[in-house]
């Protein structure tokens, strides 16, 4: 797990004021590391464009041209002249260095963004778009220092943004890099030291982001044991039967001792998995319920409330996010929920929260989790997209594991039959959230299909590979 920051101003202020560092030393630094980074993956054969701007960022760039000056081709281009201090400051050290500099762009193997980092805000200008749209489409193996320009600190994206295949980011990880919108321009990152080791310059958070390493599987550690030890996971079956059938697959593949679809008096249901349990009571040994997968309106309001007023873990998902008697167990512990953007929307709506469109919501997915959260201390919340976020009370995860081989029909369904699984099986909701959300995400990547291809079928066959 790595730790998540909203800014890094307030870390590097720690670093002057504490650790006696200059920002010189800072900017040295991380301009070093963008040096190792390419002189570890490029040989010096390779021509190296670098792309600056007037601030900052410009100066980690210039500085970078610098360094690798004399060992390898490389050319600086002014997208804005040097106007801050150190960019100043940078320049005249590469003039007296006679670092090359370029007035167009030009093809290279190696292309280096710089033009603005964490100080920028609005939009571009023509001349800088354009820029952009030139080295976006370049063949180089493209290099964005600290953040890809056009990514502002909320993480919503300029309409022209640089389209890194990796990110080298100074110091510690910022909250913006793992908004949704953020995830088609970032391509890998890696956080550089600034002079102290990360571990001392990042401070307390209560942001972190998950690494697939942190996945904890279900243990089955006793040797003397039945199924009875692994939890009933009961399922509501509703409209769309298909759905929960998915799920409890899911969920009985993932570990559940015995898995129960709970369907409404007059379902009709043309078969069901063999391995599944069917009936229309929920048992009494049930361990964790999950509802609202395809649920519609096949239960009416007194059994569904009745369902909810039991004091069982629940995992709630989908329809139930457009239905009021959710408000009614928004104070319990044991409640998982997991909107997506469209369905959180109508979740703030009906707790009056707030009033917002899904664009607004993806802008500021952090602030109105938080906002949930705060309301609504004992749920733990798990908002699905691009980069999943999972939130109980001031803690807050994302997953940026997940790819677009999981939009599709159906995934969010397997992903509640794995959480609710890990609920039956006595894991509490945060970690139930965060280790099926791992898992579901791994399932993902280890599918060797193409992009296209994956079926929630397939991400359950894949569970017994974990
Ligand atoms: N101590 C420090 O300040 C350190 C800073 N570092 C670097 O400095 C960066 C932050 O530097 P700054 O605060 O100077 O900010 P930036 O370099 O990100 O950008 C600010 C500059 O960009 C221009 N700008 C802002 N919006 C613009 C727009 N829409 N179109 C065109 N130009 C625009 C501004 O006029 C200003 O000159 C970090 O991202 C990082 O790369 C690192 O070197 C580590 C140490
Ligand atoms: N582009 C994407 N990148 C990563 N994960 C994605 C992407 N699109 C969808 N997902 C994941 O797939 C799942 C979709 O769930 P959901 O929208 O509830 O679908 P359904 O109800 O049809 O099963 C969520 O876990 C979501 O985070
Ligand atoms: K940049």
């Amino acid at each position: 797990m790595q730790k998540l920051f909203e800014e890094v101003g307030s870390l590097d202020t720690k670093c002057y004021e504490e650790f006696f560092l200059s920002e010189d030393i800072l900017m040295e630094h991380a301009a070093n590391g963008m040096a190792s980074y390419i002189r570890a993956n490029f040989s010096n054969k390779q021509t190296t464009l670098i792309v600056t701007g007037s601030g900052n960022n410009g100066a980690d760039g210039i500085a970078l041209a610098r360094l690798l000056h004399g060992e390898y081709d490389v050319s600086l281009l002014y997208a804005k002249v040097p106007k801050s201090q150190m960019a100043l400051l940078q320049e005249k050290r590469a003039k007296a260095l006679h670092v090359k500099q370029i007035k167009e762009f030009q093809e290279c193997d190696i292309l280096v963004d710089a033009i603005v980092g964490t100080g920028f805000s609005g939009e571009f200008s023509a001349e800088i778009t354009n820029l952009l749209h030139a080295m976006n489409t370049s063949r180089a193996f493209k290099i964005a220092c600290d953040v890809p320009s056009g990514l502002t600190k909320s993480g919503t994206c300029a309409k022209a943004t640089f389209c890194a295949d990796v990110t080298l980011t100074m110091g510690a990880l910022k909250k913006a890099l793992f908004l949704d919108e953020a995830k088609d321009f970032l391509g890998k990152t890696e956080v550089l030291d600034l002079g102290v080791s990360r571990k001392l310059y990042e401070s307390q958070t209560n942001w972190y982001l998950l690494d697939m390493q942190d996945l904890k599987l279900p243990a089955r550690e006793r040797k003397n044991a039945h199924k009875g030890n692994f939890g009933h996971l009961s399922l509501l079956c509703g409209e769309k039967p298909g759905a929960s059938v998915m799920s409890g697959l899911a969920g009985l593949k993932f570990g559940a001792g015995l898995v129960t679809l709970v369907g409404y008096e007059n379902q009709q249901l043309l078969h069901i998995p063999h391995s599944l349990m069917y009936a229309h009571a929920l048992p009494d040994n049930t361990t964790a319920l999950a509802l609202g997968m395809g649920l519609g309106a096949e239960f009416s309001d007194e059994e569904l409330q009745d369902f909810l007023k039991n004091d069982i873990a629940m995992i709630i998902d989908a329809d139930v996010f457009s239905m009021k008697l959710i408000l009614k167990i928004l104070s319990r512990k044991n409640i998982i929920l997991t909107p997506h953007p469209k369905e959180f929307v109508s979740l703030l709506k009906i707790t009056e929260l707030a009033n917002i469109s899904v664009e607004e919501l993806q802008q500021k997915r952090f602030k109105y989790v938080e906002l949930f959260c705060k309301a609504y201390p004992h749920i733990t919340l798990l908002l699905k997209g691009a980069n999943v976020i999972i939130g109980l009370n001031n803690n807050f995860f994302i997953n940026p594991h997940g790819s677009a081989k999981l939009a599709k029909a159906g995934s969010g369904d397997v992903l509640s039959g794995l959480i609710g699984s890990l609920l039956a099986q006595g894991y509490t909701p945060l970690d139930a959230a965060i280790h099926g959300s791992l898992a579901h995400t791994k399932l993902a990547h280890n599918y060797n299909g193409s992009d296209f291809s994956l079926t929630p079928e397939d991400l359950i066959q894949g569970i017994g590979n974990l």
